[in-house]
Parts: C-alpha cells; sequence; structure tokens
C-alpha cells in the first residue's frame, strides 16, 4: 500500500495511472475489484466554492437512505454527462444500492460508456458491481409516436369534418385555431425526452421496480432540457384548452370520437399524459426526492452556458446542488501548449467563483484523462473519485 501511494504521489500524469489501473482491471475477476485500493487523493478534487456550498453534503448525503432518489445530470453536448452518470450508477450499487441508469438523450452513449449493448428499449443488467445494476437507453421518438398519433386522431382532418357535417362547425374552427397537427409534428424541442421520462416513471411506480433506490438519468444536452421544463406549460395550454373544449362539448364530442375509436378515446391519452406531466413536475420540485446535477467542462462558453441552466433550473424551482467541472489538465510541465490550456481552464474555473448562479454549488472537479472512460472498471475508478 506505502509503495502504491508513493508511486500514485510520484506519478506527475494520473492519466497514466487511470491507463494503468484500468488495464489491470482487465486481467483481475470482479470480485477482486472491490478490493482494489484506490486511494488517489490527488486525482480529482471536491471544492467549496461560496458560503452556501459549505452547507452542501457529499457523496455521503447522497447514498444515505433507503427511500427512493432521483439524480439527473444534464450539461453542454460532450462534457461527459454520460461518464458522470454511469459512474454514479455503479457507485450507488456498489454501496448496496439497487439502482437503475436510464439515458434518455436521443444519441444515447450509455451503451458505450458501459460497454454493453443496451439497444432494444429494455433493461440490462450490468455486469461488475456488488448490488443489481440495471441500464436502460430509451428512444424518445417511439414515446412520442404515441402521443402523436392520440393529437392526430384529434385535430387531424377526420374528427374535423364530421363535426362541420352536423353544425359544430364553429367548434371544429375553435380546434384548428389550436394548430393541433402542427403542434404535434413541431412540438417545444424536449417534449419527446419528458415522454420518455413519463414512461420510466410510470413503470417505476409498478411493484416489480420498487427495489431501486436509486435512479439516474443521462439527459440530453442542455438545451433541450432547458425547453423539457417548458413542457408543463406547453400541455397546460394548448393540451389543457383541448382537454377544457371536451367537458363543454361533453357527450357530443366523446361519442363523435367514441365512433372513430371506440376502446381508445385520445383525448384520455393526452388526459392521462398531461396528469403524469404534472406529477413529474412536482417531483423535479421535490429536494428530497430529486436533484439535477450540472456537467460542465473549463471553458468559459461551456460555464456561460451552465450558468445559464442553473438559472433556469432555478426559475423552475428545480433542486440543484452540485457542478462538476469534467476534463480537467493535470499539472503539467514542459509542454507549452498543455500549461497554456491548463491556464485558460485554471481562468475559466476562476470565473466560477464569481458567478451568482453557480458560486453556491459543491463543485467538483473531474481530471481529463488520457483514455476513454469505458466500461465498468474505469467507471467505477473515476465515480470513486469524483463522488466524494
Ligand atoms: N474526464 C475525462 N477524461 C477523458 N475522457 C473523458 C472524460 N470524461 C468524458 N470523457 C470522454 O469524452 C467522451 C464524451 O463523454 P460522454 O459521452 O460522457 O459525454 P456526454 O456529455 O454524455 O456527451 P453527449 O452530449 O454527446 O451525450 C467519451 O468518449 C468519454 O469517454
Amino acid at each position: 500500500m506505502a509503495a502504491l501511494l508513493g508511486h500514485i504521489l510520484k506519478t506527475r500524469n494520473n492519466s497514466f495511472l487511470l491507463r494503468n489501473i484500468t488495464r489491470t482491471f482487465d486481467t483481475i475477476s470482479s470480485s477482486s475489484l472491490h478490493q482494489t485500493p484506490f486511494i488517489l487523493p490527488s486525482l480529482s478534487q471536491v471544492r467549496l466554492v461560496g458560503n452556501a456550498a459549505e452547507s452542501v453534503c457529499g457523496f455521503d448525503e447522497m447514498v444515505g437512505g433507503k427511500d427512493r432518489k432521483y439524480y439527473m445530470l444534464g450539461g453542454k453536448g460532450g462534457v461527459g454527462k454520460t461518464s458522470c452518470a454511469a459512474s454514479l450508477a455503479v457507485k450507488f450499487a456498489n454501496h448496496g444500492h439497487p439502482t437503475m441508469v436510464v439515458s434518455t438523450d436521443p444519441a444515447h452513449s450509455l451503451s458505450d460508456s458501459l460497454a454493453q449493448d443496451l439497444t432494444g428499449g429494455k433493461l440490462v443488467p450490468v455486469e461488475g458491481v456488488s448490488s443489481p445494476l440495471y441500464a436502460l437507453e430509451i428512444n424518445p421518438d417511439k414515446s412520442m409516436e404515441e402521443f402523436r398519433t392520440a393529437g392526430q386522431k384529434l385535430g387531424g382532418g377526420g374528427a374535423k369534418s364530421l363535426m362541420q357535417s352536423i353544425g359544430l362547425g364553429a367548434i371544429a374552427d375553435q380546434l384548428g385555431e389550436l394548430k393541433l397537427e402542427e403542434m404535434l409534428h413541431t412540438p417545444p424541442p424536449g417534449t419527446d425526452e419528458i415522454i420518455a421520462i413519463t414512461k420510466v416513471m410510470q413503470f417505476l411506480e409498478s411493484e416489480e421496480y420498487s427495489m431501486f433506490s436509486r435512479i439516474v438519468f443521462d439527459t440530453a444536452p442542455t438545451g433541450h432540457t432547458l425547453r423539457l421544463l417548458s413542457l408543463p406549460d406547453f400541455l397546460d395550454g394548448s393540451i389543457g384548452k383541448l382537454i377544457k373544449m371536451k367537458m363543454k362539448l361533453g357527450s357530443v364530442f366523446g361519442s363523435l370520437l367514441g365512433k372513430e375509436q371506440p376502446q381508445n378515446n385520445p383525448l384520455d391519452k393526452l388526459e392521462k399524459l398531461k396528469e403524469n406531466v404534472a406529477k413529474i413536475h412536482d417531483l423535479f420540485h421535490n429536494p428530497d426526492t430529486i436533484e439535477f446535477i450540472i456537467v460542465t467542462i473549463p471553458t468559459v462558453m461551456a460555464i456561460s452556458e451552465s450558468s445559464r441552466l442553473h438559472a433556469s433550473l432555478k426559475k423552475e424551482r428545480v433542486p440543484v446542488k452540485r457542478l462538476i467541472v469534467n476534463q480537467v489538465l493535470p499539472p503539467t510541465s514542459g509542454c507549452k501548449f498543455c500549461s497554456m490550456r491548463l491556464k485558460d481552464q485554471m481562468r475559466a474555473i476562476e470565473t466560477i467563483h464569481n458567478d451568482s448562479e453557480l458560486s453556491g454549488l459543491r463543485l467538483y472537479e473531474a481530471p481529463l484523462v488520457d483514455m476513454e472512460i469505458r466500461g465498468v472498471p474505469a467507471l467505477k475508478f473515476m465515480g470513486d473519485n469524483l463522488w466524494r
């Protein structure tokens, strides 16, 4: 152990260490992985920025308690959301929590990160951890289809012309004003993702999945996440109007729809969706059950975007306590390019301290390593060093 520590402290570039350790992992059994010492104090840093951050507890708080908790990781494209989400899921599973990690990003990379095939929209067990860990990539496009089909039946020409033919033209016009068809073809970006999240939440409510005490979401890049938050307004607005109209029309509208699709009233489907989204909206606001973790990289542009993301999340009252700055260059000497980049990164990180949005968050710095973080052993390594 002392020799290992000595070697670590002498190692100038920690990323070489990860390469060596992960290579070693390839040759040892999964049971022995759990006994491997991961004492690399200099590899990652947790910094408290600002006074508010001092009250934010570390991993002990995240892992404490048996009640289910949801963690959503989000940020700009390519910053390392999937790697951080997968490493958190691996860490939870290794700390006794049956865990599920779900990707709702249409451009999935969870399969690549866990080095397992997750295509097919089914829960897949992940090997090499001490408690059950399951992973799922859901296809938001597929979830969206159902929503569109329900909407098309309502807003499509069929229902409208039928209404006109029986003298309900004025109401048909009102329906037209809602531009439902157009709206369903081009819903606000992020709609597909929240529908996918809604579906996951629905199946998580069933007894079969009650064992999962930690759920980690790897979400789509920032822009989508931001717009995703506006979905309840979208549903309250346009779809809400439709639902109200349904009430007004009562049985006439009901039977019209009934003729078209007796067992499967599209309005009921949309109403159900609205209810479920409202439930998720509540869950998103409960600091005891959910936390949104922002992932960024040490560039001024990414940090500015993270600041805007936090402002929007705060406005929506979504609990946020932590900020990960990923891909921080390790200390270097002899490479002018590297030291310039490092200086630039340090300047960018400094901006966090002066940023009114980000300075209250617990700041985690994760180093850029010289290989892809791929597979459970590498994710365990990343997680053990990052999540403190
Ligand atoms: N600290 C790091 N050191 C080295 N490579 C990293 C680090 N973090 C992430 N990577 C690599 O960067 C790439 C992108 O990471 P990842 O897929 O986690 O990002 P993402 O934010 O989820 O991307 P996207 O927005 O495209 O889904 C991957 O190849 C990953 O292995």
